[in-house]
């Protein structure tokens, strides 16, 4: 009965993958009551022969308040079973369970050790759920569930809880988590970290400081501008360098051979076959990519390899008033865990960035009219900030020689591949945003 409301609740749920597609299953693989009225569901849906699966918080109510009726998935002998992620009088109970190392049928709530977690904020669901539903503990806590599960350690919680052990800046501070067995192995469900309620999001500064390049009169320089982003850009740079090292003494650390470099080139090419077969559009780009990749199979020298982030852009970083904060250590969503995981060249997150630049530059001339008078401005805008955050990683440490190159140019156009095929998929009006990569520039 839970199982058929389940099936026509889940596929309307804007974190369900399987959107689109019938669900030929749906089974509840673990049931957990964590509080009476409370209780943590995992279930299995099978689209196409494929299996996933995803976590609930399930709550029962006899009398269901109007403010939850949005989140109600069905009513079974008159208890009402609703999205309980929605209801902060059953939300308070996750703080609570791992404030005090609460186990419940083989779930684990836990805190980071030493830090003291006060369980009276209530939650507010953040903005638009996407892939995964953050909860908002007052202005203390955000507590990330993950919804559809893959079976292991998150990275996010791997990393910030090592970076924390150091006492390094630039983190959000970890204070807990929870976590089940799933086939065997140690998986993370959530992921409660400090919240940073006076910071801005990397995107939505360097957004504002586009809009008032866009304003002036086009006889006002950049550098006059009122808005101007480098000296952000350049202290972003230093905040990147620093995570770097952190991260380079957090975990093992790797120098890859010139043949390996090569294998990695083979990595490029394979993602640019995959997506040109889906985006036709990057079809008259193909030969400029597989120059800049050749450059990369031609490399005699050992390239450094460490932990990266992996997914590094704008929107992934954070201003409090004291400096910048790096979020989500997640590395590529949709990609195997331990791709997310492996070793990479730092520059790689270099190359996140600087292509963040250039969304930043342009994502205000989609659909502008007047977008080809805007077009230099942009690209004056994108250079002069990419220039800032390169001299800031170099300032905070971070090396970048002449031969490398090659080696971040190849990164930089790998990114915008995958950024073509993320457009294509998700907001197809952005596509000429990463498809302006495969042009000539001068940073
Ligand atoms: N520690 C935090 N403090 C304040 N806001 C945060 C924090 N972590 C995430 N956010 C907000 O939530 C948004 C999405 O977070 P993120 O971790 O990137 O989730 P997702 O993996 O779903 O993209 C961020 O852009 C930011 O606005
Ligand atoms: O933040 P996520 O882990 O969900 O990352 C995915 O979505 C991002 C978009 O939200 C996407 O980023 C691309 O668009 C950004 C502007 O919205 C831009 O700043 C990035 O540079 C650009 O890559 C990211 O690629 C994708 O993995």
């Amino acid at each position: 009965m839970l199982d058929e409301l389940l099936v026509a609740w889940i596929g309307r749920q804007r974190w369900f993958g399987g959107k689109g597609r019938p669900i030929d299953e749906l089974s509840i693989d673990a049931d957990v009551e964590l509080t009476p009225g409370l209780r943590h569901l995992i279930i299995a849906v099978w689209q196409e022969g494929s299996r996933e699966r995803y976590q609930l918080l399930l709550g029962e109510r006899t009398d269901l308040p109007d403010r939850l009726k949005h989140a109600l998935i069905g009513t079974i002998d008159d208890v009402h079973l609703y999205d309980a992620v929605h209801d902060p009088d059953r939300t308070g109970w996750l703080l609570d369970g791992m404030a005090h190392d609460e186990t419940r049928s083989g779930l684990r709530m836990r805190h980071v050790p030493g830090a003291e977690i006060d369980a009276s904020p209530r939650s507010l669901v953040l903005g638009a759920e996407q892939s995964n539903t953050s909860l908002v503990y007052g202005d203390a806590y955000i507590c990330k569930l993950f919804r559809r599960l893959i079976p292991g350690v998150n990275p996010e919680l791997e990393v910030v809880t090592a970076l924390a052990a150091r006492n390094a800046h630039h983190i959000a501070q970890p204070y807990g988590w929870i976590e089940t067995d799933l086939d065997g192995t140690d998986t993370t469900l959530a992921i409660m970290q400090e919240y940073l309620s006076n910071a801005n999001d990397g995107w939505d500064l360097a957004l504002t400081s586009v809009r008032d390049l866009y304003a002036l009169p086009p006889d006002v320089s950049a550098t006059d501008a009122g808005g101007d982003f480098t000296a952000e850009s350049e202290r972003l740079g230093t905040a990147t360098a620093q995570v770097h090292r952190e991260l380079a003494a957090a975990f093992p650390t790797g120098l890859i051979e010139p043949h390996e470099v090569k294998r990695m080139a083979e990595g490029f090419r394979r993602r640019l076959g995959r997506a040109v077969a889906e985006v036709p559009e990057l079809r008259e780009y193909v030969s400029t990519v597989e120059d800049a990749y050749h450059q990369v199979e031609l490399l005699t020298h050992e390239v450094p390899v460490q932990r990266v982030h992996g997914d590094y852009h704008l929107g992934q970083v954070m201003r409090t008033p004291m400096d910048w904060v790096v979020l989500d250590f997640e590395g590529e969503p949709g990609q195997p865990l331990a791709e997310r995981k492996a070793l990479s060249s730092p520059l790689r997150d270099v190359a996140g960035m600087l292509r963040s630049f250039d969304y930043a530059a342009r994502h205000l001339l989609v659909g502008n009219s007047r977008a080809d008078e805007l077009e230099p401005r942009a690209q004056e805008w994108a250079d002069r900030n990419r220039a800032a955050f390169l001299d800031g990683y170099a300032e905070g440490g971070g090396v970048i020689t002449r031969a490398d190159a090659a080696l971040l140019r190849a990164f930089e156009l790998s990114k915008a591949v995958y950024e073509v095929v993320y457009e294509a998929r998700n907001r197809p009006s952005w596509i000429g945003i990463p498809l302006s990569a495969f042009r000539p520039r001068t940073v």
